[in-house]
């Protein structure tokens, strides 16, 4: 996992700006960049604490209604290692008998191509955790050169998707191929390769916006989050266009049920807005019936397989919101999810991987399994 230190402001580009973490700080905004700018992030500064390594112990679906998911955050993201009543031998015995029952899709390769039996395998991709490392500047979450190359070659011989929580244009600055499908804000805002893509069979252009008529909504909330949270060291919120996050990662945990309840009171005035939870993240969305889950049937029918019994879908992510996915996968019986977790966690997956590099590694199996087919030139 790269390192990364949160960075200094970058209010010129709209994207990071830091605020003090003053409450005396009015001054909130670059004067040429409006606040609800889509993928911006506004946060305080604060002393950084040492990165998570992974997520962990919680349940699994993305929801989280009137619980308390502050604890839950803290269960399923913990910041260092949880002392445990249990010994080491126990917490190996749990590790050992969650990879028996989602085993390591590296470790599966030859089973899992075997299980694709020709058909036509699509790949789903989650962005943050999956393809970049978890890191505490969000606007920092750089995937390497080596993962772009992996997933440039992904996609020469299958369709491939990035579904994210993120704003579409800000993953796609992180991403930069051209020949992919991006399925940004948890799938609220969907579009193809501009030139098209050589898997489609028609050549219509994919832009899929269902919660479009929610944008004035998110711009105001968006607002109001960062007036509410100014007073929280270490809050940020990030603008993901059809939806907005509140990131928990660098804020003291003793503040974390304050940030909670500055949350709450927001979205009180909002009710057709709900909020969701990923890895020290609170996302707040439309109610509207979809995720990531949605978007993947979604992608499916305009590739051409809306019932087809000839694809093989793939979805490889780490979070809650991935969950939606993972489940759609294993009800239609098609394909499998791919859960990234150094930490035993429920999930709707059917195999594992322990963290980005083993993505990398598995993304690069598969293309040289694909090339193995191929007549030699
Ligand atoms: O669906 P994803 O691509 O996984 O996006 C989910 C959220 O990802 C980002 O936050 C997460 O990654 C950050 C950078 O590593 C990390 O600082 C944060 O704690 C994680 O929750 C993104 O910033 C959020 O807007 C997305 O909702």
């Amino acid at each position: 996992m790269t390192n990364q230190k949160v960075v200094v402001s970058d209010a010129k580009s709209g994207i990071g700006m830091t605020i003090n973490g003053s409450p005396n700080n009015s001054s909130l905004f670059s004067a040429n960049q409006p606040p609800a700018a889509a993928g911006a992030t506004i946060w305080r500064k604060k002393p950084l604490k040492k990165l998570e390594t992974g997520g962990g112990g919680g349940v699994g679906g993305a929801r989280v209604v009137n619980g308390n998911w502050v604890d839950s955050m803290r269960a399923s993201s913990p910041t260092r290692k949880p002392s445990s009543p249990f010994s080491e031998t126990d917490q190996d015995y749990t590790r050992n008998s969650w990879i028996s029952r989602y085993p390591s899709a590296l470790g599966m390769f030859d089973q899992i191509i075997k299980a694709s039996n020709g058909k036509q395998i699509v790949m789903f991709l989650d962005y943050d955790g999956t393809l970049s490392p978890i890191v505490e500047d969000p606007d920092r979450a750089f995937m390497t050169s080596e993962m772009r190359e992996a997933v440039r070659d992904i996609a020469k011989y299958f369709p491939t998707a990035i579904v994210t929580g993120r704003c579409r244009a800000k993953v796609y600055n992180f991403v930069r191929l051209s020949q992919l499908y991006y399925a940004g804000s948890h799938g609220m805002d969907i579009r193809g390769p501009a030139n098209g893509s050589k898997y489609k069979k028609d050549n219509k252009a994919v832009l899929f916006q269902p919660a479009r008529e929610f944008l004035p909504m998110i711009d105001e909330v968006y607002k109001a989050l960062i007036d509410k949270t100014k007073s929280t060291p270490g809050a940020m919120v990030e603008n993901n266009k059809f939806c907005v996050s509140v990131h928990f990662r660098c804020v003291d945990e003793k503040s974390w049920n304050a940030l909670a309840e500055q949350v709450r009171s927001v979205l009180n005035d909002y009710p057709k807005l709900k909020l969701t939870q990923g890895r020290k993240v609170l996302e707040i969305r439309p109610t509207i019936k979809w995720d990531k889950g949605k978007a993947l049937e979604f992608l499916l029918e305009s590739l051409g397989y809306a019932n087809s019994d000839e694809v093989f879908p793939i979805y490889i992510g780490d979070d809650r919101t991935d969950e939606d996915a993972f489940k759609v996968l294993r009800d239609r019986g098609q394909g499998f999810g791919i859960l990234v977790s150094k930490i035993p966690k429920e999930t709707n997956a059917s195999y594992s991987l322990q963290e980005p590099s083993e993505v990398m590694e598995f993304l690069r199996r598969l293309v040289e399994w694909k090339q193995s087919l191929l007549p030699a030139q």
